[in-house]
């Protein structure tokens, strides 16, 4: 009997937007035995009352009768929104995404985890109160924020959204609420780049009370880099999230800002959201929930999934090489999104002043003048090294007692990660370990003592933050040392959870390896050191007020003097020579 098969195929109307990215990430992350060190959260569908979170009812009906649409009747209602596509089951599929990322906020709010990752599907940021938009039903992260305020009372919610397509239905959802501050940057190219809206620019910082709470950051540029999200990182969003002092941290984790992603065209390699998920996680102690969003690029996407994860379960993280600086597009962007927000933040408030002259960045940097070669090829084309393997050595800490001796190779020769040595003069210990790494283990250290301050005391925790962001990140993510020795010196004036933040921070180089150096007498300060060195997160800092003028003054000289060697300090385009 010849029996006739019927195969009706469906024509995938979106050919990114595919099942293939969970089952590619989720293998990735199966094959890279981080499954195995993850608790897997069951999923749920959200209910109606946690999607009218954001949603209007009328919306929400509608969506509901999607199920029992014909093709046709599908097709026609998707006409009335913008760049999303509807199947039978997707009203399911966007309850269990809500669902998952909300089953996250619970695990990580009453603390049976961490910080989680969401691996969902359909993504969310774009949809707004009603409508669906750009391959998103219903706004995941946004709900979930809604929720966590809702449910457990969380007074302050930061939402980074490293997404390269601005989530602008995020944006509208809390763009007057000052207790969620969404910061998003996002391919936009002078509004030439979907979803073209002028509520993209950098000028839109929030209305009424929220004004200051929103941040967009516009690539008006393809081919950004590493330099360019970092010091995005470093001298904007970090400055204004400590400032801000969030309770809860949500990502809308969209990979299609990776290379080789056919929508973003950027590229910036996988181990980047190993550093920026690192950077997030000294943030309200840790508590961080990552929701996928887009990345179209199965390859990227799979590396940059597991780069996160094996951040958030506490790996040490791979050295960012050859990062050469921001390139000029994104200076300007800095720039105007700095000023924008200046009379918002006081963390900006003594930002750079505007200069004279353009300053020659590094060639690379420079996106104008992109090397031919790779200009030439198309996203899918580009290639890039895989990450390199993130290896944890066997001891996580060691502690040197006074009468022990400190040897600092077994740090660097991965025997143990970090260390820290209670010292009867920390200052003649430095000089000798300093003398013994140069020697012996041919290595480049990064010598971090305390910057030369005005004020004394920790009276001023906010200059503090702001030389480490402004200062010492950049400045030892160019050097990229292989070791590094944090000391405390008699009368530093550091207060203990500031050392904290900076011995958690410092912590992004030379794969964790951090060799602290405390004054016997500061045995105080060896267990909080101690807890940082073995992953814990630091307590927070508290909102920031404004900084002493005369310190703000102090750090931005500074800057300015090393900018010219160390393109990562910059902030604008010009130079101040
Ligand atoms: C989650 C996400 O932000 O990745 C979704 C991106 C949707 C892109 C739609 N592209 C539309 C091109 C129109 N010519
Ligand atoms: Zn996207």
């Amino acid at each position: 009997m010849n029996c006739r098969s019927l195969f009706v195929h469906f024509s995938p109307a979106c050919k990114i937007e595919v099942p293939e990215r969970l089952t590619v990430s989720h293998g990735a992350l199966v094959r890279n035995g981080l499954t195995d060190r993850c608790i897997c959260l069951p999923v749920r569908e959200a209910v109606d009352a946690e999607i009218l979170l954001v949603h209007s009812e009328e919306y929400l009906e509608a969506v509901k009768q999607t199920p029992h649409m014909t093709l046709e009747d599908l097709k026609e209602f998707t006409l009335q929104y913008g760049d999303v596509y509807f199947h039978p089951n997707i009203y399911h599929c966007a309850k269990l995404a809500v669902g998952s990322a909300l089953q996250l906020v619970d695990s990580v709010l009453m603390g049976k985890v961490k910080n989680g990752m969401a691996l969902v599907r359909p993504p969310g940021h774009h949809s707004m109160r009603s409508a669906a938009n750009g391959f998103c039903v219903f706004n995941n992260v946004a709900i979930a924020a809604q929720y966590a305020k809702q449910k457990y009372g969380v007074k302050r919610i930061l939402i980074v959204d490293w997404d390269i397509h601005h989530g602008q239905g995020v944006q509208y959802c809390f763009e007057d609420d000052p207790s969620v501050l969404y910061f998003s940057w996002h391919r936009y190219e002078h509004q030439k780049f979907w979803p073209n809206l002028k509520d993209s620019d950098y000028d839109i910082v929030g209305k009424g009370e929220g004004a200051g709470f929103n941040i967009n950051v516009p690539w008006n540029k393809v081919g950004m880099e590493n330099s360019d999200y970092l010091s995005v990182f470093c001298h904007l969003l970090l400055p204004i999230a400590y400032e801000f002092c969030p309770d809860l941290v949500l990502v809308c984790a969209g990979f299609d800002s990776a290379i080789g992603d056919p929508e973003g065209e950027m590229c910036a390699t996988p181990d980047i959201f190993a550093h920026l998920t690192y950077l997030l996680m000294n943030l309200a102690e840790g508590k961080l929930c990552a929701v996928l969003e887009g990345g179209y690029n199965l390859t990227s996407l799979a590396q940059s999934v597991c780069q996160t994860v094996q951040t958030l379960l506490g790996d040490p993280l791979p050295p960012l090489t050859n990062l050469t600086g921001p390139c000029r597009s994104t200076l300007e962007s800095l720039q105007c999104v700095r000023a924008a927000h200046r009379q918002h933040w006081s963390c900006l408030r003594h930002a750079g002043t505007i200069s004279t002259k353009r300053i020659k960045l590094s060639g690379e940097g420079n996106k104008d003048e992109a090397e031919v070669g790779e200009e030439q090829k198309s996203p899918e084309e580009k290639i890039w090294p895989e990450p390199p393997k993130r290896i944890c050595p066997p001891v996580c800490s060691a502690v040197v007692l006074p009468d022990g001796v400190v040897c600092p190779d077994i740090i660097i020769l991965f025997q143990i990660r970090n260390g820290l040595a209670l010292v009867g003069d920390a200052a003649m210990t430095m000089t000798c370990v300093v003398q013994y790494v140069a020697a012996e283990v041919d290595s480049r250290y990064e010598l971090i003592k305390n910057f030369p301050f005005p004020s004394q005391g920790c009276t001023d925790t906010s200059g503090f933050a702001q030389a480490m962001f402004s200062l010492l990140l950049p400045l030892g993510y160019q050097y990229n040392p292989s070791l590094v020795l944090l000391v405390r010196m008699p009368g530093s004036g550091v207060c203990d959870i500031m050392w904290q933040q900076l011995t958690g921070l410092l912590q992004s180089f030379a794969h964790g390896h951090t060799l602290v150096l405390l004054q016997e007498d500061d045995k105080a300060c060896v267990g909080p050191t101690a807890s940082i060195l073995l992953g814990n997160p630091a307590p927070p800092l508290g909102q920031l007020p404004a900084s002493l003028k005369e310190d703000a003054e102090a750090v931005e000289r500074l800057r300015s003097r090393l900018q010219a060697d160390w393109n990562l300090l910059l902030t604008t385009g010009e130079s101040t020579k």
